[in-house]
């Protein structure tokens, strides 16, 4: 898995390495934007000492946001939410059995007061977390909020440019 060489800002973590063909539309997004980011696999149920340590450690480390993508039973976006400050970004995986609605729920319905950011299911989930992230951090970085208006406008001529006869 890729990590850029800066200090990371942005954490992908996942409950499972079969999570990464997905995840990794995260960090290509990130990386297209030249925000550093890491990705590690960490699971609240299979390694929970390990995620305890991470979610307490991140903020210290400088990272500003998690973007946490589970299947299934998917708990580890809303304990990485019950551990750190940081905006956790939940992106559900879509699972063989329930085709993704049981990872959607279990990340969403959290209760009040530990909120988790969740986004689509799959590939258009993780991508929209990532640029998620890219605006946050586009609030104190100019030259990031001007790639992102640059992807906006590119990203609307695209549509405008359809012809179909
Ligand atoms: N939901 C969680 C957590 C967690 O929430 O901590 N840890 C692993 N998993 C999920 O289990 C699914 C199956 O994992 P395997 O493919 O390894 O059997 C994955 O989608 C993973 O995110």
């Amino acid at each position: 898995m890729k990590s850029e060489s800066a200090a990371p800002l942005v954490a992908i973590i996942m409950g499972s390495q079969s999570d990464w063909p997905v995840l990794e539309n995260a960090a290509k997004t990130l990386a297209d934007f030249g925000v550093a980011h890491e990705a590690r696999v960490i699971s609240a149920h299979r390694t929970p000492h390990a995620a305890f340590e991470y979610a307490t450690s991140a903020q210290k480390r400088g990272l500003k946001c998690i973007i946490a993508g589970a299947g299934m039973a998917a708990h580890l976006a809303g304990v990485m939410a019950g551990l750190t400050q940081l905006p956790v970004l939940g992106v559900p995986m879509e699972s063989p059995q329930l085709k993704g609605i049981d990872s959607l729920l279990s990340t969403v319905q959290m209760p009040g007061g530990v909120p988790v950011a969740t986004f689509a299911i799959g590939k258009a989930g993780a991508v929209n977390a990532a640029l998620f992230a890219v605006s946050m951090l586009a609030l104190n970085d100019e030259s990031l909020s001007k790639s992102l208006s640059d992807f906006r406008a590119a990203q609307t001529k695209k549509v405008l440019d359809i012809k179909l006869d």
